[in-house]
């Protein structure tokens, strides 16, 4: 199956000098749908110097700007969602927090949790990790036929998640997934970020 798949960006773990630049490039690469900010262990004022600085460059841009973690603070500093993982704050609260705002939850490799969390309001799940990663230690590995039966059986849109380049993508389009969600092979690609982006896209594209 190869229905629309967009490309969903996670910010790199630690933001290099001129983030703005490298993201604004990265974003105008090509069709991006949205980009989350995640960063570990940074103090709620700096997170939100932060947001206030990567925000607008994303959000003039019509792509939505998603903070990990911390629904609270998406609302409070205008962003446009959250995602929350399954030891972040409750997929029900983090609704109620939210109001109309877009939530996203971790489901590793589950279909069970991705019911629960449809039923508590997310407006997407996300399986992973399918690959090895380098970004974060995945506390799961996630198999193309959890995302397959998911994406033929339910409405609620699912995202892929790590380890994912242009090189490994085309299983995962396949199987239906309506975003991938990539950091390494963007970020840390050798001719930069809007030729990642691009590689990206031209495989996604292949996929028939
Ligand atoms: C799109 C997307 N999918 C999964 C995750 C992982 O969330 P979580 O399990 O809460 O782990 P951390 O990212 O918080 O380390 C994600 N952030 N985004
Ligand atoms: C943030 C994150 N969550 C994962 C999960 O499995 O839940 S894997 C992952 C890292 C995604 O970055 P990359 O594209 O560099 O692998
Ligand atoms: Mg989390």
């Amino acid at each position: 199956m190869t229905a629309d798949c967009r490309l969903y960006l996670i910010t790199p773990p630690v933001l290099p000098a001129d983030f703005e630049h490298t993201l604004a490039s990265a974003l105008d690469a090509g069709d991006i749908a949205a980009l989350q900010l995640r960063l570990k262990n940074v103090p709620e004022d700096e997170l939100l110097r932060i947001i206030d600085r990567l925000r607008p460059i994303v959000q003039s841009r019509e792509v939505a700007f998603l903070l990990n973690d911390d629904p609270a603070l998406a609302v409070k500093s205008g962003c446009d969602g959250a995602h929350v993982g399954q030891t972040d704050m409750p997929a029900k609260e983090a609704r109620k927090v939210l109001g109309d705002l877009t939530l996203g939850v971790t489901c590793h490799n589950s279909r069970h949790l991705a019911m629960e969390a449809g039923e508590a309001g997310a407006d997407y799940v996300a399986f992973g990790a399918f690959f090895p990663t380098t970004t974060k230690e995945p506390p799961e590995m996630a198999e193309i036929y959890t995302l397959r039966i998911w994406a033929e059986m339910m409405e609620i849109p699912c995202v892929a998640i790590g380890g994912i380049n242009a090189e490994n993508c085309a299983p995962l389009v396949r199987a239906g997934a309506e975003f991938l969600a990539v950091s390494g092979t963007v970020w840390g690609h050798q001719d930069g970020a809007a030729a990642g982006v691009q590689a990206m896209l031209r495989a996604i594209a292949a996929v028939s």
